[in-house]
């Protein structure tokens, strides 16, 4: 058979939409199941059904052991003890056939990026296609599973993957994995951290339409309110184990952070500024920038002022941290030196062959130094420091790639925050980061500001503006609204990036 009409999963199960638990049997089964690496026991005996026809959402704190969980249960890594049960297949090994049909979607997508969309598909599809003509037959595979799941999605199958944005990276990403003849289970790892609002909702309602043919699908998020509203059924993990499995009709967010060993706390919204913006001295500024996407856009960050970039994806606020980042034009001005933090770790941001120290302190290293030495004591106290403050587990030594992706993104963030940067500019960081190191980064934001930082912080989450002393709304590389204080919630962003006529005092 061959993937372009493709059945998807093979077990009779419940309709969805009463989101009662599934009592169809198994896809997949694990139980006692350990993992070691080195010193770190990823997975300390886990117990996991995942049943036909479910949508299971499986939270927990970054480095809780969930991608590696996922790994053993696609078997693409055996585990040191325990067993795995596929399709009632008892002890299956890594690649065994019962295998083909679990698939994974990473969160960091397992694209080639040298090949063309048409090619990966070939590479992870290959054995249901066919062997003469078969870049034509992935291309319509592709291309028909993209129309299916993301409509709109803009992707051509000859189109290289590195040419495409990370959005429809992830969406090539997530048809490529359930594109194969037989789908009993489907992992999704943080598949809507790079997408955008309509494109996740698109996903979910595939999820809807396989899962009530059969397929199951495993979720790993950390929007714990997205979870409730998709899964059947929520598992938690924490510490390398499963800890919790409940059904999603009566849980709230509270009760899974609970669940998860987070500390609940009321999200707290930045404190009113003790200093109006017009009162600080201007530390950087653009003043009617104009080309590469912008429009006449005016912003200016006061000194240890949090400076907001909102508005849908893709509306020049990327445009504005570059410029900010190299301020080469005669419209932009930068006082002192700024970091960069980026939100795509796998194309800039992460140096995989070196250490957590080393990643986290190649910028701070500058201005450690004395008369151009570098004082490994002083490095090591930094380091040493900025591990503890945002707990990333791993420790200093780790290699990078030993890290899970959310304390990667921390390694990341520590590297801006422990340089001597004036200016600290956020492109999205806080992909795949837990509630509760994102809680605690929203505290080092405003505790870095308050000691004179300035921040210029673009976010596709609306809620986390309100940590912003101001905000300017940028829709079509305007600005369409410049927001203070109070005026800033999630709502008014949304009102204003959408409404054509409604200003706020800022330029058009
Ligand atoms: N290849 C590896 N080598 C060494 N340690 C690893 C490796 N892969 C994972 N680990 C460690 O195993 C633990 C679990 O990592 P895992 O990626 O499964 O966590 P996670 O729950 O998926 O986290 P996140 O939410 O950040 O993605 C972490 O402490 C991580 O550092």
């Amino acid at each position: 058979m061959h993937v372009d009409n493709l059945p998807v999963g093979s077990h009779a199960a419940p309709p969805q939409g009463d989101r009662k638990p599934s009592v169809a049997p198994p896809v997949v089964t694990a139980r006692r199941v350990t993992r070691t690496y080195g010193r770190t026991r990823a997975l300390t005996g886990v117990d996991l059904d995942v049943r036909a026809g479910e949508v299971l959402g499986l939270v927990g704190h970054n480095g809780a052991g969930k991608s590696t969980l996922m790994r053993v249960l696609a078997g693409l890594e055996a585990c040191d003890e325990g067993t795995v049960t596929v399709a009632g297949h008892k002890d299956v090994t890594p690649g065994a056939d019962p295998f083909r049909a679990v698939r994974m979607a990473y969160q960091e997508t397992s694209l080639c990026p040298d090949l063309t969309v048409a090619e990966n598909i070939w590479v992870s599809s290959r054995h249901c296609l066919p062997r003469l003509r078969w870049r034509q037959a992935a291309s319509t595979a592709v291309a028909r599973r993209l129309d299916e799941m993301f409509p709109g999605h803009g992707v051509a199958p000859r189109d290289r993957v590195e040419d495409l944005s990370l959005a429809q990276r992830q969406m090539v990403e997530i048809a490529r994995a359930s594109l194969v003849d037989r789908l009993d289970l489907l992992i999704l790892d943080e598949p809507t951290e790079s997408l955008g609002p309509d494109a996740a909702r698109s996903l979910y309602a595939y999820v809807r339409r396989v899962t009530a043919q059969g397929t199951a699908v495993l979720l790993i998020s950390h929007r714990i309110r997205e979870v409730l509203s998709v899964a059947d059924r929520v598992a938690v993990m924490r510490d390398g184990a499963v800890v919790a499995e409940r059904p999603a009709a009566g849980l709230g967010e509270r009760d899974v952070l609970a669940l998860m060993g987070a500390e609940v706390v009321e999200p707290t919204a930045a404190p009113a500024s003790a200093r109006a913006a017009g009162e600080r001295p201007v530390v950087a500024e653009l003043r009617d920038a104009t080309g590469q996407g912008l429009h006449d856009v005016s912003i200016t960050v006061g000194r240890g002022e949090v400076v907001g970039l909102a508005g849908l994806a893709g509306q020049g606020q990327q445009q504005v941290l570059e410029r900010l980042w190299r301020p080469v034009r005669r419209d932009t001005t930068v006082q002192g030196t700024r970091a960069y933090v980026p939100g795509d770790r796998q194309r800039s941001g992460v140096l995989p062959l070196w250490s957590v120290a080393e990643n986290l302190i190649v910028t701070a290293m500058r201005g450690l130094a004395r008369f151009g030495v570098r004082r490994s004591d002083a490095e090591e106290a930094a380091v040493r420091e900025w591990v503890d403050r945002l707990a990333i587990r791993g420790g200093a030594d780790a290699g990078m790639t030993e890290l899970s992706g959310g304390n990667q993104q921390k390694v990341i963030v520590a590297r801006a925050f422990a340089s001597t940067a004036d200016l600290v500019l956020l492109d999205d960081p806080f992909r795949g980061v837990d509630v509760h190191t994102k809680t605690d980064l929203y505290t080092l934001i405003r505790q870095e500001a308050a000691g004179g930082r300035s921040v210029v912080w673009y976010s596709s989450e609306n809620a986390e503006m309100a940590h912003c002393d101001r905000v300017y709304v940028l829709r079509a590389g305007r600005v369409v609204a410049e927001l203070t204080g109070a005026e800033i919630s999630e709502e008014r962003i949304i009102a204003v990036s959408f409404a054509e006529s409604e200003s706020t005092g800022a330029q058009r």
